[in-house]
Formats: C-alpha cells, structure tokens, sequence
C-alpha cells in the first residue's frame, strides 16, 4: 500500500544566503501493508516528522519517491480522503472560533458530502471515539487535551482512510489518556482495517500497538523488526535504545 523508496531530504543550514546544507534523511527505504501498523521510532531530531510530511505528500524528496497505492504522494489525487493524520499539538489542529461540529464537517465538505447525510454520520462517528452528541457545540477551550485529541482522531478518519499517520499524536498527553487513545486506536483499526504509521519516540507505546517497528538513526533505518521480537533487535544503537527506554 505505502511504498517509500530510497528517499533522502537535505534542508538549508544556517542564514538565508548559507549554502550550506544538514541531509536529514538518508537512502530511507521501507513498505507498509494494507491493515499494518508500522511504528517508526527515533531520538529526536532523527528526521522521523520529516519522514511523516513526505509520506503525507506535504513536502517532496530531494531523491527517491513515496508510492501510495501506486501513485505519487505528492499528487493530491492519490492521497485526498485515504491518506490522513494527527499530529501532537492539538491545540493548534483544530480552529479555536470552530466548534467539535464544524470542525468536523470540515472533511466532508471538502469532499462534496451533502450536509444532511455529515450530520447523520456525526454522532456514530462521536460515538466511535468515545464523545456523546453533546459534545457538537462544543468550542476547543471547553475540551481537555484528550478530548480534543479524540475530536482530532474523529476528524482524521471521518472520509475513512486506508492508512493514518499519528505522529507524537499521544505524547502531550497525560499517561493515562495516552493509554485510552491507544485502546481507542486499536479498537477503530479493528472498525476501518486502516493502517497506522505510528511515529514515536515512546518505544512503549509503539510496543503496545505496532505490529512492526522501524527504528530510526540520525536519517537513517537502523532497523525493522516485528514488535513481537523487540528483544530480539540485531544493531548495537537498537539494544541501547531498547535498553534506555524500557525495563523487560
Ligand atoms: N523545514 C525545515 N527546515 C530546516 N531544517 C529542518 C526542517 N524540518 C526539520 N529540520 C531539521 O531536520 C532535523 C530532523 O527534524 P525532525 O523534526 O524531522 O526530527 P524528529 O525525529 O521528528 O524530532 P522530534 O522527535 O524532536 O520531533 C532537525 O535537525 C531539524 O532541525
């Protein structure tokens, strides 16, 4: 389904009229499956965001390409309605003058939906993220973080994508909501079959909801193993990572 194939993205360095460049991502090769949910973890500053806003199609590759079902990423045909994201800062995704019911007929009226037929799917979809019907009139300020985070979630696949991009999409979150947003991932996976492409630099929560994680050095894949196999990872970064992060 998802196809990113020797991709490399270099970015200015320095002062307007530097031509110095910091190649972010390097010869970055990898493929993700109808239904997969495909962790990418990384320090920070790896290049994992910059890897998501290719795949997004929202910026081009200096080299190599990123396929969607065939077609070019960077063509809005291929993506529009089956390619979709969250992102971590939630308060700025959604406009604070929108309400949770605007916000999300957003979607449907990019893509012609009748008005009558948003409204009907509306409270299915609130319910499906856990929002009563009340929530409609609510504005951003009104709603915690895990509640925006949720309307975010509802929004992304209100057109019902193939494949959603979360990236740090639970991090500002409180623990414990970041645990009822990834039960509450798991469980629309199981709704839309979608596929989820789980950038993170919690390896815990990429452990608690990937099938396979790819692990990300300075631009670079050092490593793709099955989640299941974690202890298993080869690369000496791999196991010094595993070890910082989490206690087996
Ligand atoms: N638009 C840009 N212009 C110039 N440099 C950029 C741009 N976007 C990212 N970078 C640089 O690319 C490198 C990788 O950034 P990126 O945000 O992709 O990493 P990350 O792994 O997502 O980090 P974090 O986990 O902290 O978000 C950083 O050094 C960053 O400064």
């Amino acid at each position: 389904m998802l196809k990113v194939d020797c991709v490399e993205k270099a970015y200015k360095k320095g002062g307007l009229f530097s031509k110095e460049r910091q190649q972010v991502l390097n010869n970055v090769s990898f493929t993700c499956d109808y239904g997969e949910c495909l962790g990418i973890i990384g320090e920070s500053g790896s290049g994992k965001s910059t890897l998501g806003r290719l795949i997004l199609g929202m910026e081009k590759a200096d080299r190599g390409t990123v396929l969607f079902e065939g077609g070019k990423v960077t063509d809005r045909r291929v993506r529009s309605g089956k390619l979709s994201a969250v992102f971590q800062d939630y308060t700025s995704s959604i406009n604070p003058f929108f309400t949770v019911e605007k916000a999300l007929m957003e979607p449907w009226n990019v893509r012609g939906i009748a008005r009558r037929e948003a409204q009907e799917k509306m409270d299915s979809l609130l319910d499906q993220v856990g929002l009563t019907p009340s929530y409609r009139k609510k504005y951003p300020h009104e709603l915690s973080g895990g509640e925006i985070q949720r309307v975010c979630i509802a929004r992304a696949i209100s057109t019902q994508p193939k494949c959603l991009l979360l990236d740090e999409a639970i991090s500002s979150l409180d623990v414990s909501v970041q645990l009822q947003v990834l039960d509450l991932l798991i469980k629309l996976k199981k709704i839309y079959g979608m596929s989820y492409i789980f950038i993170t630099h919690d390896i815990q929560a990429a452990a608690y909801i990937c099938d396979r994680v790819l692990i990300f050095r300075n631009g670079r894949i050092e490593e793709i193993i099955e989640t299941s196999r974690l202890k298993d990872v080869k690369s000496d970064y791999a196991k010094k990572l595993l070890r910082m992060l989490i206690t087996f």
